[in-house]
């Protein structure tokens, strides 16, 4: 599977070169390598090896080396002349960084680095493509100078031969074992003995170590975590297509099956016509535009971003780490449960292969765990928000994504209840700024009753978790109200457009308040009538998005490869493809199976002989 993955990989990222230079010839632009790498991605189910050489190698080559270093290695990379990976997570740590346990020593006497994985447990362990792929790889490790440590660093470090692929002396390199999806991006392990590396193969952008051993540190620690925020990024814009691929795929299905009279003696309808049904699929479809936009707007901060820390000017670093660190959660945990709700929606069908919604799922669920686990990352962003809610309190102004809060934790109660978008939207805010309220009070008592600040962390672990979350959904929904409602270019677009784009956010906001009933209802005094009157405008919301669910997943426009789904093709003939489907099946070669004679026709005649015998 790893070499078909490869060979699918190399044909895809040749194509998209050729692309390239037809459509943006000489561009240095990321956007085409991105696209790439969605474009292969999405061509090969079992996952793109090359994924992390595009988008965390070659990535970490141009931001974190010189301008020598990325003459010397990163042109190579990103002219894929190497294949290279980002080995940061050991067998023994993936999220606790400094406790990772690979290291370099530097030895001023060659001007080199001696890296070594001294335990088991520090071996490199998932790395995209280390296993058979790579020959090259950054190697993060903690950096020691006279046996002192100064904090992790990043190196270049070639695995393998560039002619025979043979791993180097002091090299143990391989594949870590089937996962439960993406088998074709041979993860790998990587253990280092005593290997050297010139000085000149650390990344020195930020941080360097001179010939004498002199170590000029970084002016922003974190700036060493830049790849990881990329690929946050990144995540959050994958997973929405991901579940924009179920979504398209569940709602072409549920315009073709038709299952179980609405109305005695009436036809059997198209199962997108139950209520119920219309509940599991069309809040997908939504969910998979509110998350296409958000990750947009991710983006363009990211690329701002970088192009400031390029300059040196590490402002905005705080806001984007918040911001990439909440919407990566958000959306891998909102597209993994949202595809396996679209495939419960298939009923049976969505369990076979050929629908391909289970392959879409083991595609998508990774990244609750990769690029900082999620649970982690709302904890992170409880962190912060803790830190902002002191500005609060002392009067300051917060970074442009917080400033509802400053606004909301003005408010000495909740204006009169008006079921409204804007009074819906500022429910959330509200319900989210009375959440950081609590685990701030929880986390400053135990931060006054002498607890260290990692403790208390820990021990309001719970409310600030909750705090993360509404405040994800806060922004999410922030930013979808501002692009339907007061987007500069709406007056270019047609009254029944903008119908449709109103009713997606009517029906995003009221199944998000449902959602979290229970946390504004902590904070604000809703009566029964008001919560009914939402309940009449979901199901009514339902039915008005529902003759438009088919015309905005075909607005994905995803090619029947990309979707590979004998229940969802343009065509629509499902039975048709899922008989191909299974005609094709190994065991249908032959009538008879080879293992009745082997095994099944013995186990039949004993059990028969025996009840022969058991009646004499
Ligand atoms: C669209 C095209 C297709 C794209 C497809 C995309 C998806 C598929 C692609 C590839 C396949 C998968 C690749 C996966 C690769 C990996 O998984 S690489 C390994 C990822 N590992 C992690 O993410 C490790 C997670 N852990 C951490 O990030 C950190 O340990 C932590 C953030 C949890 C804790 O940081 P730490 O420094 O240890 O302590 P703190 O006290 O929390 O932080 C200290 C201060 O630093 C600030 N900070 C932390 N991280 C960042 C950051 N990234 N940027 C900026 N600032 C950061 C933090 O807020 C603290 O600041 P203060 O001192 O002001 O409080
Ligand atoms: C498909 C895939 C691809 C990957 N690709 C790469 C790659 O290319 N390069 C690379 O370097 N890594 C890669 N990784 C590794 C990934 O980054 C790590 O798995 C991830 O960072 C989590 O670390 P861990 O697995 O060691 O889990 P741990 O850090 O051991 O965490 C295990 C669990 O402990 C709990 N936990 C941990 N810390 C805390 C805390 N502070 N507070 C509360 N609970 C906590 C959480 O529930 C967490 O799920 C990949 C992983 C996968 C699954």
């Amino acid at each position: 599977m790893a070499s078909m993955s490869v060979k699918h990989a190399i044909a895809a990222a040749k194509k998209l070169r050729s692309l390239q230079e037809r459509f943006n010839p000489g561009g240095s632009d990321i956007y085409p390598a991105l696209m790439g790498d969605e474009a292969i991605t999405a061509l090969i189910p079992s996952g793109n090896p090359l994924s992390v050489h595009i988008l965390m190698f070659t990535r970490a080559l141009r931001e974190q080396g010189t301008d020598e270093q990325y003459e010397k290695f990163g042109r190579r990379a990103d002219n894929n002349e190497i294949i290279g990976t980002f080995a940061q997570t050991e067998l023994g740590h993936g999220t606790y960084l400094r406790g990772l346990e690979a290291r370099a020593d530097y030895d001023r006497g060659t001007e080199e680095f001696v890296l070594n994985t001294p335990k088991l447990s520090s071996y490199k362990w998932w790395p995209g493509g280390l296993g058979q792929t790579c020959n090259y790889c950054i190697f993060v490790a903690q950096l020691y100078i006279d046996n002192e440590a100064k904090g992790m660093a990043m190196f270049v470090v070639q695995i393998r031969d560039e002619e025979t692929h043979m791993p180097l002396p002091g090299v143990h390199v391989g594949e870590i074992g089937k996962k439960m999806g993406l088998n074709g991006v041979n993860n790998g392990f990587l253990g280092l003995k005593d290997y050297r590396v010139p000085r000149l193969n650390m990344l020195m952008r930020h941080q360097q170590v001179l010939p004498d051993g002199r170590f000029v540190k970084s002016p922003v620690s974190q700036v060493s975590y830049f790849p990881m925020v990329f690929v946050r990024c990144m995540v959050a814009r994958q997973n929405s297509n991901y579940l924009a691929q179920a979504a398209t795929i569940a709602t072409r299905y549920s315009v073709i099956r038709r299952q179980s009279p609405i109305e005695e003696g009436q036809p059997e309808p198209k199962i997108l016509e139950h209520l119920t049904q219309q509940m599991k699929v069309i809040p997908e479809i939504v969910t998979a535009v509110v998350y296409r936009l958000a990750a947009a707007n991710l983006q363009n901060m990211y690329n701002e971003t970088a192009e400031a820390v390029y300059r040196k000017d590490f402002s905005r670093l705080p806001e984007l780490h918040a911001l990439a660190c909440i919407l990566k959660v958000a959306t891998s945990y909102d597209s993994t449960y949202g595809i396996e709700r679209l495939r419960q929606a298939c009923g049976g069908h969505g369990y076979l292969t050929a629908g391909n919604l289970g392959n879409i799922f083991a595609m998508a669920a990774p990244a609750c765990t990769y690029e900082g686990e999620n649970s982690v990352l709302y904890l992170q962003v409880g962190k912060i928000l803790m830190k902002n809610w002191s500005q609060v309190l002392a009067g300051r102004e917060l970074m442009p994504s917080m400033a509802y809060i400053s606004e909301c934790s003005k408010m000495t109660s909740f204006p009169q209840w008006t079921g409204s978008w804007e009074c819906l939207l500022k429910a959330i805010q509200y319900a989210c700024v009375g959440s950081i309220r609590l685990a701030f009070q929880s986390y400053n008592a135990r931060v006054q009753s002498a607890q260290s600040q990692t403790a208390a962390v820990n021990y309001s672990g719970l409310e600030l978790t909750k705090a993360a979350e509404l405040h994800g959904r806060s922004y999410v929904a922030g930013n979808f109200y501002q692009q339907i409602v007061n987007s500069p270019n709406k007056h270019q677009r047609s009254p029944q457009f903008q119908k449709v784009l109103e009713n997606m956010l009517e029906l995003h906001l009221i199944q998000i308040f449902f959602r979290h009933l229970g946390d504004i209802l902590r904070f604000i005094r809703i009566t029964e009538d008001e919560i009914s009157a939402l309940q009449r405008r979901l199901e009514e919301v339902l039915k008005e998005l529902r003759p438009d669910a088919v015309a905005i997943t075909d607005a994905f426009d995803f090619n029947d490869k990309i979707l590979s789904s004998a229940l969802g093709c343009y065509d629509g003939n499902v039975y048709e493809r899922l008989f191909e489907a299974a005609l094709k099946h190994p065991l249908n070669r032959k009538s008879v199976p080879d293992f009745f004679e082997a095994h099944l026709k013995p186990f039949m005649k004993e059990n028969a002989d025996n009840a022969k015998k058991s009646k004499l």
